[in-house]
């Protein structure tokens, strides 16, 4: 099922759940504005032409100004930014910040481009969609393929027309007003989630065996985390390869090898094992961290985890939760489990409208104080519709944005 098919059932089933009325239901699933640019075109460092197609879709402003990622991969299309884009407005909604839901993303492989190329492309991108976004209306951040600097560039061709803007977007490096924590913030946000799910299953992360597909920002964050909290990592994988150390893997030496050689491929402290295995690989818990619809029917029966914690977006398709719901294994979804990004990218866009920098402790404090509410709102959501996490956060999302809806009436137009 494609992405957009199986976020539509998601939130068709929880709209059923909360007895939504049917017109509502349908004003709530269409998005806001799709915006897609055709032509970003740049010259290369060759000098030939290269055009690349962008997208930015604006699924909902009823609680607060869009907000969302922008992802820079070869398989980015129009379904798939749709789908995150309305993930975004529930994963806004779950975690209690005044944010609407938006993603944007370019066709485009970034490690086959280099850094200038990058930036021109960012650039272009920017002029393209400066008038749609804002401080008030839509603040882009990173996701894959983007980071801190993809930032700088949309900040500063921002700036360009409308005046210097800090606030335009989130997740940018601290010497331009980023906030302290963005960077670990996902994967910090992710272990705090893991925490709260294995308190009330009476476990705790130290012992634990953990699996981890990705080891890009979410990734290799979360297995630091992990790994300081004494839980034992037995496989990660990224696109370049996959390891594996049924003793446990020495992060640290990880983290070295992969800043230094652009990847796994290649490190010595664990046994090399097929990628595409990994997900299959004996452990306690499972994080995916990297692309969505990896979780599917063809190999939901043969995964051994009894958690799966979604620090990617949307890794699980509609039919491997069926199949992993009959074997028992618990999954916490991707808009409750990944949301450390985006409620640290709030505190990021307070921080740039006071004009005040906070602290990492405060930071980080504030970020568990997040987590741990959702965790508990989300239960309650659980206990009162009978279902599981994943209905239960769709529930408190939905809920949050029908209600703001509502309460807004139907005039509203371009401002948040
Ligand atoms: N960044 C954020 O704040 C947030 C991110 N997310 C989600 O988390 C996930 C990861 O994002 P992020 O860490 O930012 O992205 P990054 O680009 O930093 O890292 C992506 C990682 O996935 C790996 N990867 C790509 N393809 C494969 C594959 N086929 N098999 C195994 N690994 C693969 C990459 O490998 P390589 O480096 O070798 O290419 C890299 O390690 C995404 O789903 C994103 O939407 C969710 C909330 C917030
Ligand atoms: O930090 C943000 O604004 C958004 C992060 C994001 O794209 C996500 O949570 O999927």
């Amino acid at each position: 099922m494609n992405a957009l098919a199986a976020t539509n059932r998601n939130f068709r089933l929880a709209a059923r759940l909360l007895g939504l009325d049917s017109k509502l239901e349908k004003s709530l699933l269409i998005p806001f504005r799709e915006i897609k640019v055709v032509e970003c075109t740049i010259p290369q460092d060759d000098g030939t032409l290269a055009t690349f197609v962008g997208f930015r879709v604006q699924h909902d402003n009823a609680r607060g100004p869009m907000k969302g990622g922008i992802r820079y991969h070869p398989e980015v299309e129009h379904d798939e930014v749709n789908a995150l884009a309305q993930l975004m407005t529930w994963k806004t909604a779950v975690a209690n910040i005044p944010y609407g839901g938006a993603k944007g993303g370019i066709g485009c492989d970034p490690g086959e481009l280099s850094t200038s190329e990058l930036e021109r492309l960012t650039r272009v991108f920017t002029q393209k969609i400066h008038e749609l976004i804002g401080i008030h209306t839509d603040v882009p951040a990173p996701d894959m393929g983007t980071g801190p600097q993809t930032m700088a560039w949309i900040l500063d061709e921002y700036s360009k027309f409308h005046g210097y803007s800090p606030a335009v977007v989130t997740g940018k490096p601290t010497d331009l007003g980023g906030s302290l924590g963005r960077d670990a913030a996902t994967g910090r946000g992710v272990v705090f989630a893991t925490e709260a799910l294995l308190n009330d299953h009476g476990k705790a992360i130290s012992g634990q065996k953990f699996v981890i597909q990705g080891f890009g920002n979410v990734g290799s964050w979360a297995a630091r985390l992990i790994h300081e909290k004494g839980g034992k990592i037995v496989a990660v994988s990224d696109a370049t390869g996959a390891i594996k150390n049924r003793n446990g893997i020495d992060i640290p030496s990880l983290l070295n090898h992969v800043k230094e050689n652009k990847g796994i491929n290649g490190f010595h402290g664990g046994d090399s094992l097929d990628p595409e295995l990994i997900l299959v690989e004996d452990c306690d818990i499972l994080i995916p961290a990297a692309l969505g619809g990896i979780i599917n029917r063809e190999n939901a029966n043969d995964i051994k985890a009894k958690f799966i914690i979604e620090a990617a977006n949307h890794p699980t398709d509609p039919e491997a939760d069926e199949i992993l719901s009959k074997k028992g294994v618990v999954i916490l979804p991707d808009i409750y489990a990944n949301s450390g990004g985006v409620t640290v990218s709030y505190f990021e866009w307070v921080q740039n409208l006071q004009g005040f920098l906070w602290d990492e402790k405060k930071v980080n404090n504030e970020l568990k104080t997040y987590m741990t509410k959702a965790f508990k709102d989300v239960k309650k959501m659980c206990q009162s519709h009978n279902c599981d996490l994943r209905m239960g956060a769709f529930t408190l999302g939905v809920n949050r944005v029908a209600r703001a809806t509502v309460t807004r009436g139907y005039g509203r137009g371009w401002e948040a």
